[in-house]
């Protein structure tokens, strides 16, 4: 079985992983998170799952690494995840009753060869309006605290979601069919995986 190392800190990315229930371990980046100077979005999170996976794999002698990133774009502001409550607040007064795009990049390293591949999805998100009281009752809950844009659609951010267009997946920090593509442009069929957990995917 070819080990899949999963390099992040984010439960919502191991969640995502063990749906599709295929062998995999943990192993958080410490790496420092530079990004370029007016790289756009999908630069940004392509890289930065770049940096993830590339630093995790130095540990590692054999195995795919797999980083992931994601942001929140609102009129061309990048969102990552908010460094207080009073920014959460700020970035949700924005977000609610407009329509925003999250961007995820996944990135695999085979740790083995060194190559490495990185790909982006984008998803449509409308916010319904909300009242500032609705908003700092939210910020109460500190879910917020922990997530781009300052909101989870897999928690209470479900409330005031409206609709999407595009990989729910994806909003939530990793898009699985498009891991399924990237590991296929290795060689490798995830599906395999799954029906028969202990064969080499
Ligand atoms: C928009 C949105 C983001 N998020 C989360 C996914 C990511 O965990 C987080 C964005 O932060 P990231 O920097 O992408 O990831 P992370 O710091 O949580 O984990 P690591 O770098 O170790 O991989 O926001 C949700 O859980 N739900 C949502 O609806």
């Amino acid at each position: 079985m070819k080990k899949i190392i999963l390099a992040s800190s984010s439960p919502r990315r191991k969640e995502l992983l063990e749906l599709i229930k295929i062998p995999f371990t943990v192993h958080p980046s410490k790496a420092e998170e530079v990004i370029e100077k007016d790289a756009s979005p999908e630069d940004v999170v392509e890289q930065l799952a770049m940096i993830k996976a590339k630093e995790v794999s130095s540990y590692y002698q054999d195995g795919i690494i797999i980083g992931g990133d994601t942001i929140v774009v609102y009129n061309d502001v990048i969102l990552g995840k908010p460094k207080d409550e009073e920014e959460a607040f700020s970035m949700l007064k924005m977000l609610q009753g407009n329509v925003h795009q999250v961007y995820s990049g996944v990135a695999l390293v085979d740790a083995k060869t060194g190559k490495s591949l990185a790909a982006h999805q984008v998803t449509n998100v409308y916010m319904s309006s909300l009242t500032d009281d609705e908003i700092n009752l939210y910020i109460k809950t500190k879910e917020p605290m922990d997530k781009a844009g300052s909101y989870g659609i897999q928690g209470y951010g479900a409330l005031f979601i409206e609709k999407i267009e595009g990989d729910y997946f994806n909003v939530v920090g990793l898009p699985l069919s498009l891991l399924k593509t990237l590991f296929e442009k290795f060689g490798i069929n995830i599906m395999k995986g799954i029906l028969h957990p202990k064969s080499k995917v």
